[in-house]
């Protein structure tokens, strides 16, 4: 039977102040050593996955990327086929992914008064957000996540505004994953017969960032709720650092006659995990696909996780790209503002691939 919120905390004790007005977060929680889960994070059961054994998303070996075109290939045929691939031998040097992981830690264990002041009621700057969560005043149940969103707008403004702790690695960490996404959009061009990324399609595939440091605390009762909810990403590409707990799963098999179910992401040592999102989706008119993917929390350990969000720039105009539709192809997508599609995904709760249809013709 589901654990009542008597059962987790006392009478008096208001969760939502608790975790959402002081700051403290689900870590908080995590930290007073609750022993069943608060009511209020248990999912609907149509929220919970089924999980596939002995499946995987390709895992790709970059080394040899400037010799082997083949390695470009597999890029392009995970993008179509999975919209999730592993790379090792990516060139981001595993130094710079310990920092960043490192600095996560020392942005979690700050007090909750001083996460709290990057708050959305208490932050300087949009482009800096400390939540829990991802749209608590939408959701009909809570996911057992932190997080800090960064966006950038320049180096001086990361210097002003974001958390000293970990300003710098998070810059690193963003810059250095730049250099390997261009090599990744090029080749992903390339296959749709784009020989150049010139600068309209620079701002369209890679005109914003965003860098999400995600803390998962150690959970009472992980399978009766969730991480993250099933979404795909509004980004272009993700790339994701995650640590050595796990908990990651991708969708499979949608709609097509094999089992639909769920694998699980192995975390690979100095691999990054790169996704197909939602705009990129759009601009290849749907031969690149961004698939749903979701967390499910430890029960015995604290996850933390790094997406770097490459994004269209938010005054941009996405649809499919002319090149396609030049070529004969009919579009699926309409034209759509970029921070509309954004807006319309954050205002509502994680639904799967529901905020595609946003953009669908
Ligand atoms: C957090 O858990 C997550 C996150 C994700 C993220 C997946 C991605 O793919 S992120 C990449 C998104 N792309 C961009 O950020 C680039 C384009 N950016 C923009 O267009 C704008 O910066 C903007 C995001 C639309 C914000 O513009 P602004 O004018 O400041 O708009 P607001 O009215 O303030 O915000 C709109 C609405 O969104 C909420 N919101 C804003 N930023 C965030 C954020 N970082 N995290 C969560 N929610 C955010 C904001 O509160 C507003 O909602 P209201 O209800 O308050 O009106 C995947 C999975 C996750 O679990
Ligand atoms: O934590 C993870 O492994 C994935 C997080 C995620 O999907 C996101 O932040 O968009
Ligand atoms: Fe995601």
């Amino acid at each position: 039977m589901a654990p009542t919120l008597a059962e987790s905390a006392t009478d008096s004790f208001d969760l939502t102040d608790f975790v959402i007005n002081q700051g403290n977060g689900v870590k908080g929680l995590s930290d007073l050593g609750i022993k069943s889960l608060p009511i209020q994070y248990i999912q609907p059961q149509e929220a919970l996955i089924n999980i596939i054994p002995n499946e995987s998303i390709p895992v790709i070996d970059m080394s040899n990327w400037e010799n082997d075109p083949k390695i470009a290939e597999s890029v392009c045929e995970a993008a179509e086929r999975f919209g999730f691939f592993q790379l090792v031998n990516h060139g981001v040097p595993l130094e710079v992914l310990e920092g960043v992981e490192d600095a996560t830690h020392g942005f979690f264990g700050l007090p909750a008064a001083v996460k709290r002041t990057y708050s959305k009621e208490l932050s300087p700057s949009n482009s800096v957000r400390f939540g829990t969560s991802f749209s608590p005043d939408s959701e009909k149940a809570l996911e057992w996540k932190d997080y800090l969103s960064l966006f950038y707008v320049s180096d001086d403004e990361a210097n002003a505004l974001w958390p000293p702790q970990c300003k710098d690695e998070c810059l690193e960490y963003m810059k250095k994953a730049e250099i390997l996404c261009k090599k990744l959009l090029t080749a992903l061009m390339e296959r749709l017969n784009i020989k150049e990324i010139d600068e309209k399609k620079e701002s369209l595939l890679m005109g914003s960032r965003r860098i999400n440091l995600n803390y998962y605390p150690r959970c009472p009762n992980p399978q009766l709720t969730v991480g993250v909810g099933r979404h795909s990403d509004v980004s272009s590409l993700t790339f994701l650092l995650q640590d050595e707990i796990g908990g990651l799963y991708v969708r499979v098999n949608e709609g097509k006659g094999d089992e639909d179910g769920w694998v699980h992401v192995p975390p690979i040592k100095g691999s990054l995990v790169i996704n197909v999102g939602d705009a990129l989706q759009i601009l290849s008119n749907g031969r690149y696909r961004s698939v749903e993917h979701c967390v499910i929390a430890s029960g015995s350990k604290n996850r933390i996780s790094i997406p770097v969000f490459v994004n269209p720039k938010p005054t941009d105009v996405i649809g499919p790209l002319p090149e396609l539709l030049a070529a004969g192809e009919k579009p699926k997508y309409k034209n759509i503002l970029y921070s509309d599609y954004v807006k319309h995904f954050f205002r509502k709760a994680h639904d799967g691939k529901k905020t595609v249809e946003f953009a669908e013709v």
